[in-house]
């Protein structure tokens, strides 16, 4: 069988500590985004261990939530690449962070399946994009997102919340 091609997360951040999509977390979950073939949706196939159930048998929503909310990231960034005619990887950088994660939980999720995450920009408008985001369990599509990732410079974004703790501290 021929090995997968790289996901987003392994070009673009193979440092990234994220506890979803890091993956350089010692114990996160890893995920993987990839662009679909159709080239107008990001990927992600994830089936979540027994530790994230909610209702006996139904995925814990929260969880699923961090899993929209890496995937859409990435979506967005992938697509903020591929604007500026770029390979993931290549410098300058583009980082995004979660402006609004908006999950609609439409039919439970059950555990024990294969998740697959599909999502794509819907609009953009300067640094914020529209990421749409549908979480299907086999053929039943259970979560749809419509959320806003903001596009930042991320190593300015981590001293400003450092020097605002410590200013509070
Ligand atoms: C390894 C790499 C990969 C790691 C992936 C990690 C995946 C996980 C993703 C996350 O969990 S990120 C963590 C959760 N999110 C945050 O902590 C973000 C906290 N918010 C902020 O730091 C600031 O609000 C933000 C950087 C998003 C914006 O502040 P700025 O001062 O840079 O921008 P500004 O306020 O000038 O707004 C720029 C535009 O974004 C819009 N905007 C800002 N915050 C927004 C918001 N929250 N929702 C919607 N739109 C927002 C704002 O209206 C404006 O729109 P217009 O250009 O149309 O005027």
């Amino acid at each position: 069988m021929s090995k997968p091609p790289p996901a987003l997360q392994d070009l673009a951040a193979p440092e990234g500590v994220c506890y979803g999509c890091g993956c350089a977390h010692p114990s996160g979950l890893h995920i993987k985004s990839h662009w679909d073939a159709d080239g107008k949706h990001v990927v992600c196939t994830y089936r979540p261990p027994d530790q994230f159930t909610g209702w006996p048998g139904l995925v814990y929503g929260g969880f699923i939530a961090m899993l929209v909310d890496c995937h859409s990231n990435w979506t967005a960034m992938a697509h903020h690449y591929r604007a500026e005619g770029r390979e993931p990887g290549t410098l300058p950088r583009i980082d995004c962070v979660t402006g609004q994660l908006n999950l609609s939980y439409r039919k439970p999720t059950p555990m024990g399946v294969e998740l697959t995450l599909k999502a794509r920009v819907e609009g953009e408008v300067g640094r914020k994009s529209r990421v749409i985001c549908e979480v299907w369990a086999a053929d039943v599509l259970t979560v749809t997102a419509d959320s806003i990732f903001v596009r930042v410079d991320a190593a300015q974004l981590s001293s400003q919340a450092a020097s605002r703790v410590e200013t509070t501290a």
